[in-house]
């Protein structure tokens, strides 16, 4: 919908509404149409401004149409009659102006915005580009080199930015559309034969070639596989090449290819998941929008190894007051040092002061988080010592405090019941680097109240996190699904395969690690202490060989054996793979390793076998795929959204392949359950591979998309 009024005499105001973002939806396009018709028709009016309804310009064409029978007037004409128009028409540009909005923007003849406006093209993350003319008007009006930038990766700009970048005409600092309307009187009696980008020649660097194969480069390096980027170089270069008309029928082309891909699929897929997942409810019925966040103005950390670090960089960055403590004198010193390096360059990136340098105050003492309103305990992952902190705290902290554990898989359950307000608990499962990585695993107890749960989830977002609230389990969600993916990597090994050859596989599929490299880069000696824990770690070097089963399941010590041989990955310098020396990154292949895995074969009696890529991708990823199906049949995640979101922010899940869920649906339910059960057959003694009887009932109920999951998980549940 579009509002139309004549203010100021002789401008005509259109007002975009589709709340919250005003996008283009057809309704909108169609009202676009109709009140420019109606503004070039009224002799009255002199010139034209557009603007968009409660503070937002336009968030671009409205996703949630893609799919559906796309009807409404097409977006090309109704811009290209815009700047076709002979009055001026200028774009007031408050809150966003994005894909679509933008494209719509750079149709007029003049665009105005708000000192406080974002503007871009982000359609590539959502598997797309800019085809409603961005790709062709964008080069013409700020040149290749910029356009390249802002089209392939599609980051926002500020206003000042788009106005260096000549995106814009001209910032206003209060009323935009006051100041759009006031401009349009002044330019209504003014040529516009300037004043049209399609009709600008797209200025060609001297570079050209070196520029463009440069640019892709770029995007092949960091796309992982996605598509999406490659085609913005090719539409830009169009742009460069050929006449705008002929330009425009590339764009179209290229687009048409992407918007049927499956990669648009799984990216807008994201783009609504990551929303979905805020709105979190748990099996007891608490909601996202019945359960109040209770204000946090003081946070503490306690324990300051890896993460406790992030953390505290994490939370200072809120702007929030932080008291960081920490046992260990020397752990203290190097942790001030550490999280001051990281607050300096923080704050360096974004071209600010260090402020939250000052949010800090460190101690030794516990008592010191006497007054804060949420604490985060990140001290050794061991049972004993968790439990000893959480009894201190629930003595020392003022009534209400909330404490939260950082634990990877430990029982918060446990935790609460040391304290003397279980419903006080929650986990906060941060990633490491804690101040970089997004996602954020919220993990409530039988007894956490849903304010426990509403305020950690308020908390994540302020850190900037991507927050999933999830079941208490041991591993939650994501490191639960990581076990089976792991362990069948190990057995690859077993069979025949190499590091070398289950990473590539894995890398090529999109992940930027694979399991090796990654298990390598986090420490080996971390799953060995766990198994250490679990009671499966033999010692192979008093017997020579160890064992292969463990209460009758298959078991691998291959990652026990090389711990005792002291190669824990990256820090030793040795590990799946070697490096030059110890902390260094470039993983090499190691001959030893390889003589290694041929003498442990020949001990157990084990033959190797030629394995394919295939068959490192169907058993490591339909295994984890498995054990998402069983989380969700647990009610540990309330969607398959949420297991998802969790992977691709946290464990490196390529974005365009939606989430392993998602993928499982792409791949087909039926050949995810077949596999399983083939790969079943042939390893019996592997638990993990015996198909979960929702992936079974979803299969048998016709396998559903993704979206209707959830009412057969319902309907699993309420038979139970
Ligand atoms: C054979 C076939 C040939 C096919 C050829 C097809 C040709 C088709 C021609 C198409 C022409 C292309 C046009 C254009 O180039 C394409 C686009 O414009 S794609 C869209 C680009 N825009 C974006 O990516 C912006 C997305 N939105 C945002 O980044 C943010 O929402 C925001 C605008 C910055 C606002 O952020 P917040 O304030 O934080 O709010 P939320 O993010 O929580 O959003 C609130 C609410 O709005 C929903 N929403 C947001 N944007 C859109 C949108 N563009 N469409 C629909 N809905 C949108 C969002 O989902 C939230 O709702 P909720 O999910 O919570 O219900
Ligand atoms: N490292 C990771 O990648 C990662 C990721 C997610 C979660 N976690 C979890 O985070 C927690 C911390 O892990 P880490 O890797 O940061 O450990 P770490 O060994 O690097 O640091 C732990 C710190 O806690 C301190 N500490 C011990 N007892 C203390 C006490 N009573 N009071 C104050 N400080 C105390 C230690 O001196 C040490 O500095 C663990 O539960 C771990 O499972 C780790």
């Amino acid at each position: 919908m579009a509002q139309y009024t004549r203010v100021s005499g002789s401008v005509g105001l259109i007002t975009l509404q589709n709340p919250p973002v005003n996008a283009l939806s057809a309704a909108v396009r169609q009202g676009i149409v109709d009140t420019v018709k109606r503004a070039l028709g009224d002799p009255k009016v002199k010139s034209v401004v557009i603007c968009g309804q409660n503070g937002i310009f336009c968030g671009g064409a409205d996703i949630k149409e893609f799919g559906t029978n796309m009807s409404g007037p097409p977006l090309v004409p109704m811009i290209h009659a815009i700047e076709a128009a002979n009055k001026p028409v200028v774009a007031a540009i408050e809150g966003s102006a994005l894909g679509g909005g933008l494209e719509l923007a750079l149709g007029c003849h003049y665009r105005i915005a708000h000192s406080k406006a974002r503007l871009g093209l982000p359609e590539v993350s959502l598997g797309l580009l800019p085809a409603a003319g961005g790709t062709q008007r964008l080069p013409r009006l700020i040149g290749v080199p910029a356009a390249l930038d802002l089209i392939t990766t599609g980051r926002h700009v500020t206003a000042a930015e788009a106005l260096q970048l000549g995106v814009v005409d001209r910032v206003a600092e209060h009323s935009t559309v006051d100041a759009a309307v006031k401009f349009a009187l002044s330019v209504a009696a003014k040529s516009l034969d300037a004043r049209r980008i399609s009709t600008y020649p797209c200025p060609r660097p001297s570079d050209f070639d070196a520029l463009f194969e440069g640019a892709m480069q770029k995007v092949r390096q960091s796309a992982r596989g996605a598509i999406a980027p490659v085609a913005c170089v090719q539409a830009v270069r169009a742009a460069a090449t050929r006449p705008y008309l002929q330009g425009m029928e590339r764009e179209k082309e290229l687009m048409a290819t992407l918007f049927t891909s499956g990669q648009a699929r799984a990216l807008q897929y994201c783009f609504f998941a990551q929303r979905a997942v805020s709105k979190w409810n748990m099996p007891n019925g608490a909601r996202w929008d019945t359960s109040k966040p209770r204000p946090v103005h003081k946070a503490a950390v306690i324990g300051l190894g890896t993460m406790g670090r992030g953390i505290a960089v994490a939370l200072a960055q809120t702007g929030m007051s932080v008291v960081a403590v920490e046992t260990q004198e020397k752990q203290l010193m190097e942790a001030k040092q550490a999280v001051s390096g990281m607050l300096e360059r923080g704050a360096k990136r974004r071209g600010l002061t260090p402020a939250a340098l000052h949010k800090i105050s460190y101690s030794h003492d516990i008592q010191a988080v006497a007054d804060v309103d949420l604490v985060i305990e990140a001290v050794f992952e061991d049972m004993a010592l968790k439990k000893k902190v959480f009894q201190q705290l629930s003595a020392v902290c003022k009534p209400g405090t909330f404490l939260c554990t950082n634990t990877s898989a430990l029982d918060v359950d446990h935790l609460a019941s040391q304290t003397r307000n279980p419903e006080l608990v929650v986990g906060m499962h941060f990633f490491a680097p804690a101040h970089v990585m997004k996602l954020l695993e919220v993990v409530y107890g039988p007894q956490s109240s849903p304010q426990a749960v509403a305020t950690a989830m308020q908390l994540g977002k302020k850190m900037g996190k991507v927050s999933v609230a999830v079941g208490n389990c041991r591993g939650f969600v994501g490191n639960r699904m990581l076990k089976p993916y792991i362990e069948q990597a190990f057995f690859l090994l077993e069979e025949g395969a190499t590091p070398e050859l289950v990473d590539r596989a894995l890398e090529e599929f999109g992940f930027p690690m694979g399991v090796f490299r990654m298990s390598d880069l986090s420490g080996l000696d971390v799953g060995w202490r766990v198994r250490k824990g679990d009671g499966l770690v033999e010692s192979g070097s008093a017997s020579g060989q160890p064992t292969r089963l463990r209460e009758g399941r298959r078991y691998s010590p291959l990652g026990d054996l090389l711990c005792e041989q002291g190669r824990f990955g990256q820090k030793t310098g040795r590990g799946w793979y070697q490096y030059d020396k110890p902390g260094s990154r470039v993983a090499r292949s190691d001959p030893w390793f390889h003589s290694f895995l041929e003498e442990y074969r020949a001990r157990h009696g084990l033959v190797a076998r030629r394995i394919d890529h295939q068959e490192v991708l169907e058993r490591c990823l339909y295994v984890l795929i498995n054990e998402g199906f069983r989380i969700l049949e647990d009610g540990i995640a309330a969607g398959p959204e949420d297991i998802d979101i969790i992977y691709v922010f946290g464990y490196g899940w390529p974005r365009h392949r939606g989430g392993p869920m998602f993928y499982a649906g792409m791949v087909g339910l039926a050949t995810v359950l077949e596999r399983l059960e083939h790969y079943r057959q042939a390893h019996p003694d592997v638990p993990y591979l015996q198909p979960c009887s929702l992936l079974r009932r979803l299969v048998a109920s016709g396998s559903p998309p993704v979206h209707r999951w959830r009412e057969v998980i319902k309907k699993l549940h309420s038979q139970l």
